[in-house]
């Protein structure tokens, strides 16, 4: 696997080894000693699977604070993703800057989210899926949201109107008491 840093520090593109033969192909999508080796978590003690029926469904943007933020190893495992990440680290260069990549099912290829940002995603076929891996136990009570159309980030999604959760149609736009956090 090889890792393509990003400019924001603490998100890497993961570009996976396919192992192909008459039978289809084979590829590692995790490796602690290769993740220790490029500084990135290795622990990851949950995986959730997420399911979009349809096109145009934006699940996020969510992140965790301290002391239960979290890295994520985002993997598309059924149809094509549009990805993000927002630097939410307060004392970060890049505050509130992001960045975003399409996953495909079909293509091996990661995106590794490092603790301190909002992730999200857009499904862009119909029967979009995710694997992903986290560093901290699910704790809603940490949990903090970015609203995808915030104009303080700016995000630029793939589709427009997208199918969003309840809870996400609430999430606000920041102002200028949003500091972020410290980890
Ligand atoms: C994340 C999570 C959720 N849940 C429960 C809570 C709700 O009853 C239900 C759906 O949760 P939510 O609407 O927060 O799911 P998403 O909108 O897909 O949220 C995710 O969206 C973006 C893409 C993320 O990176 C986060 O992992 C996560 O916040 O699953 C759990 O029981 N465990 C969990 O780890």
């Amino acid at each position: 696997m090889k890792f393509h840093s990003t400019h924001l520090e603490g998100v890497v593109r993961l570009e996976l080894r396919a192992i192909e033969d008459e039978r289809g192909w084979f590829t590692r999508t995790f490796c602690a000693e290769t993740f220790a080796a490029e500084g990135l978590e290795t622990t990851f003690p949950q995986t959730n699977h997420s399911y979009c029926s349809s096109r145009g469904i934006l699940r996020g943007l969510h992140y965790q604070q301290a002391p239960r933020a979290e890295a994520k190893l985002v993997r598309c495992v059924r149809g094509v993703i549009f990805d993000v990440a927002v630097d939410v680290r307060r004392d970060s260069t890049t505050f509130l800057q992001w960045f975003g990549t399409e996953l495909s099912a079909d293509r091996p290829e990661a995106l590794y989210v490092g603790p301190g940002f909002a992730h999200g995603y857009q499904s862009l076929t119909d029967n979009a899926a995710i694997l992903y891996q986290a560093s901290e136990p699910y704790s809603p009570e940490r949990e903090g949201c970015l609203r995808y159309d915030d104009p303080a980030i700016g995000i630029r999604w793939p589709m427009e109107s997208p199918n969003l959760s309840a809870k996400d149609q609430r999430t606000p736009w920041i102002d200028s008491t949003f500091t972020g956090i410290v980890l």
